[in-house]
């Protein structure tokens, strides 16, 4: 929590406006920050300041990780964070390969559990890692990437996280996480919990323990309309102590995941928080 609301306070300090075209909105930047989570010592890092819809966040993951790409499997899974970008985007709705309501096009995980491969065909790319690290092989490049430029124009936004690069040392697993574009007041409130969480699910299936995750950041930024909260509520407030997220030991399997884990294999207990606060998502 505290390397959150250093990275928040640095970029009210130090950030520089930058006009974003996309949103059509000026982002207060910074570039690069190194986030770690210890999910060895169950280091939960769900932000206390205000309320966070971690079951969202977990949504999402586990979307990307099934390769998901409508928003309505999204929403039926238990969030409705792509929803805007699916059906309210206008580069997206202009592009001749939208396939109508919902469709994300190739994103995450569409692209991570088939990507295409230069002379033909596809490579599940989760399914490989999760193979080797079952079977204790690390080969030094068990990364799974959902970045194809390639894809840009297939799909809705391009990957924010858009590579997982697991390691083992003995039979501790550790995780290299790379974002490129960073919404810290919404996105990161998110990305963290999916980093965590990503590491303690892979850890789990493939009979590992977990060790440390590294979560990377390039682009960090707070949207214009996202100063005033978060300098003015959300950084005058006191963080509580982590909680502790409790995941089904009943997980075991890529396969689980795929077909029957919902939300309600994750608790968080003893999960204080301040109140909730809304900010404005750009689209
Ligand atoms: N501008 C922008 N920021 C993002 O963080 C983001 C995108 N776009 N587009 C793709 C995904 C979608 N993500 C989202 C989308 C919405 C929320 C959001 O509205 N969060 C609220 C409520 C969440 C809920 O009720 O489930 C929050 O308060 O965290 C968060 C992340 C993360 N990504
Ligand atoms: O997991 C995510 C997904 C998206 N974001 C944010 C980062 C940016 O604010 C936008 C994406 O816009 P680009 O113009 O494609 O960079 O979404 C995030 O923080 N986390």
């Amino acid at each position: 929590m505290k390397q959150y609301l250093d990275l928040c306070q640095r970029i009210v300090n130090e950030g520089v406006w930058i006009n974003n075209e996309r949103t059509n909105k000026r982002c207060l930047t910074v570039i690069n920050a190194d986030l770690t989570y210890d999910v060895a010592n169950h280091q939960f890092p769900l932000v206390t300041t205000r309320k966070s819809y971690w079951k969202s966040a977990i949504a999402e993951i586990i979307g990307y990780m099934r390769g998901y790409q409508s928003a309505a499997d999204f929403r039926a899974l238990g969030t409705k964070t792509w929803d805007a970008n699916a059906n309210l985007n206008e580069a997206w709705l202009k592009n001749p390969h939208r396939k109508g309501e919902d469709d994300l096009g190739l994103i995450y995980g569409a692209l991570g559990r088939a990507f295409p491969k230069p002379n033909g065909g596809h490579v599940d790319l989760l399914q490989g890692i999760v193979d080797d690290l079952t079977k204790g092989v690390d080969n030094r490049g068990e990364i799974l990437t959902f970045l194809h430029p390639g894809a840009f124009d297939l799909g809705c936004l391009r990957p924010c996280m858009y590579e997982h690069h697991f390691s083992l040392l003995g039979d501790t697993l550790y995780l290299n996480s790379t974002q490129r574009s960073c919404d810290v007041p919404l996105g990161l409130n998110f990305n963290m919990v999916q980093v965590y969480v990503l590491l303690a699910l892979m850890a789990q299936i493939t009979g590992k323990k977990p060790g440390k995750a590294y979560h990377k950041i390039v682009n960090a930024h707070i949207y214009e309309d996202q100063l005033a909260p978060m300098r003015d509520i959300q950084l005058k407030r006191e963080p509580f102590a982590a909680p502790q997220l409790i995941i089904n030991p009943d997980i075991k399997s890529l396969k689980d995941i795929e077909t029957w884990v919902t939300l309600d294999d994750f608790e968080v207990k003893g999960y204080q928080h301040h109140d909730a606060i809304q900010y404005p998502f750009a689209v």
